[in-house]
């Protein structure tokens, strides 16, 4: 099921730019007698990626806020489809049921202007993250392994896909090299608060070139 988290309406007195913080959305072929019009999606949002832990969910929400973005968090839409908590479903169907749900959840997201707060685990869906990328600009919010361990405590409590004899070391040196490969930018957010690593991410947006 594809699912569309906004909708946009075509105003017929003429060509409406509807702005949410950076996107834009243009109304094409425009034709002012009959009031048809294709809507072609600049398709931005963003996207956050990161070890589980480097506050993606945390910071998604305000920086949404920040820019008048929607808000959405991967982790919630994969509880709502399967009406069950993630570690339940990690329990039931194993990881390897757990990734392919995460893969066809973030696959269906059809959204614009939008933040999107990814789970640690979504790299592994090769899918997910090429229409990620294809849907908007992917940030890795990278932190070290040292201060990851402190925050997070029991991963295992915390429903992290991890496989049979990986700890939080050998997890952090398998995925890293796999959010460096799909990150568009990496945002560097060690000994930043949530809202000094807010305030990193708006510059590091304002700066790119390709502001649609
Ligand atoms: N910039 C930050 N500095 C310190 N702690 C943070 C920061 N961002 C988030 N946290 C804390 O880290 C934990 C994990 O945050 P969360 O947003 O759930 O991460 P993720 O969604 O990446 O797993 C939470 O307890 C949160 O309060
Ligand atoms: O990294 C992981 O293996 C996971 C991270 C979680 O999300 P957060 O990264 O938001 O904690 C959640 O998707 C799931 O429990 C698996
Ligand atoms: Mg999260």
């Amino acid at each position: 099921m594809k699912r569309c988290y906004n909708q946009l309406s075509i105003s017929k007195k003429g060509i409406t730019v509807n702005k949410i913080g950076t996107s834009i959305k243009h109304l094409r072929n425009y034709n002012r007698k009959t009031g048809n019009g294709v809507y072609v999606m600049d398709m931005k949002n963003i996207i956050l990626i990161g070890m589980p832990g480097a506050g993606k969910s945390t910071i998604g929400v305000i920086l949404a806020k920040v820019l008048g973005f929607h808000f959405i968090d991967t982790d919630i839409v994969i509880q709502e489809q399967e009406k069950c908590l993630l570690k339940d479903i990690i329990e039931s169907k194993g990881l390897e049921g757990f990734l392919k749900i995460e893969n066809q959840v973030n696959c269906d997201i059809i959204t614009e202007g939008s933040v999107i707060a990814t789970g640690g685990s979504v790299i592994y869906g090769s899918q997910a993250m090429d229409h990620l990328r294809e849907i908007g600009t992917v940030i890795y919010i990278k932190l070290s392994y040292e201060t990851l361990k402190k925050r997070l405590g029991n991963i295992r409590q915390r429903g992290v896909v991890l496989k049979k004899g990986q700890n939080l070391k050998s997890l952090y040196e398998e995925r890293c090299p796999l959010y460096e490969k799909y990150a568009h930018i990496i945002v560097d957010s060690e000994g930043l608060g949530t809202e000094e690593l807010m305030e990193k991410i708006v510059c590091v947006l304002d700066e790119l070139p390709d502001k649609k």
